[in-house]
């Protein structure tokens, strides 16, 4: 297959629970439908194989990537059936008390050629009452990366990292085409936010956008949006997942990008510039009311 060939996305959502045996499980069966539905590139979403963030849950339960079995077993079904597998994320042992929350891109030979730690850190107080601090369990990356596929450059980031949009543009004018976040967002701010970050990040870059997602009510108590997307470079959703695990695909034509970025040239009219701050004039008071 050569660049400029359309190819087939295919997005894996799970509701991962607490026992990584069991979510690699579901996560191979899931996986494996998608290569029988014709996907040459699929994605599996941030957690795929623990949904536990909070130490020491999780450090009790993960392990350093070396002895992480879910990554020789992800190798293994990449190349059994000759795809490119992104793992959204899984959380790998640094040390006692930190770890870093990983992406990992294997080709159909079952190599792998990237990992991605995940930049910016969940520490939010939302309005339902949840409060997460990611920063306390995970070492942030520092490093972005953008992958050759056989049909352009993919970009890669995880869930969160979707609210920096200097991020997916920095992986834009890299050279990518596809940009990604394998997320697992919370239903409150997923309700409120998830198409519009995600439609904002495709229409800005002239890219396509693939994100798999965590949904429903998971064992840890937790309850994540769903709602996986593939979004073309014109902002159109062209596949959404609904609440449940599944696979959703579509056909990705990469040309489309050249299309869209030829009608508006977005990424080529970046200006640097400055600000400045106007102070009010003294004087310039309001009229009392009433
Ligand atoms: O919740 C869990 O158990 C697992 N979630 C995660 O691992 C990560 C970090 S805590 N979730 C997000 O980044 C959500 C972002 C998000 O929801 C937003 O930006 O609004």
């Amino acid at each position: 297959m050569a660049e400029r060939d359309p190819f087939r996305v295919g997005l894996v959502q799970m509701r991962a629970g607490k026992d990584v045996r069991d979510n690699l499980l579901e996560a191979e069966a899931l996986i494996r439908d998608a290569a029988r539905k014709g996907a040459h590139y699929i994605q599996t979403p941030e957690n795929t194989l623990l949904m536990e963030v909070d130490a020491p849950h999780l450090l009790e339960k993960i392990v350093p990537e070396a002895e992480t079995e879910g990554v020789a077993h992800f190798a293994h079904l990449a190349k059994t059936l000759r795809v490119w597998l992104h793992i959204g994320s899984i959380a790998v042992k640094i040390d006692e008390n930190k770890a870093a929350n990983r992406a990992f891109l294997f080709t159909p030979n079952g190599d792998i050629v990237l990992r991605y730690d995940k930049i910016h850190m969940f520490d939010v107080d939302l309005p339902s009452g949840e409060s997460y601090r990611e920063s306390a369990t995970f070492i942030p990356g520092t490093q972005a990366y953008v992958a050759q596929l056989p049909w352009g450059l993919l970009g890669v980031a995880t869930c969160y990292d979707i609210r920096f949009p200097e991020q997916f543009k920095a992986l834009a004018m890299a050279g990518a085409k596809f940009l990604t976040a394998p997320s697992a967002f919370t239903k409150v701010t997923g309700e409120k936010h998830w198409h519009t970050l995600l439609r904002a990040r495709a229409i800005e870059n002239g890219c396509f956008v693939f994100a798999a997602a965590q949904g429903g009510r998971h064992a840890n108590g937790r309850t994540t949006f769903g709602h996986s997307l593939i979004i073309s470079p014109w902002g159109e959703i062209i596949a959404e997942g609904d609440t449940d695990p599944g696979v959703i695909v579509a056909d990705i034509d990469p040309e489309e990008v050249d299309r869209v970025r030829a009608r508006i040239p977005a990424l080529d009219h970046a200006r640097d510039f400055e600000v400045s701050v106007v102070q009010m004039p003294k004087g310039a008071t309001l009229k009392a009311v009433g």
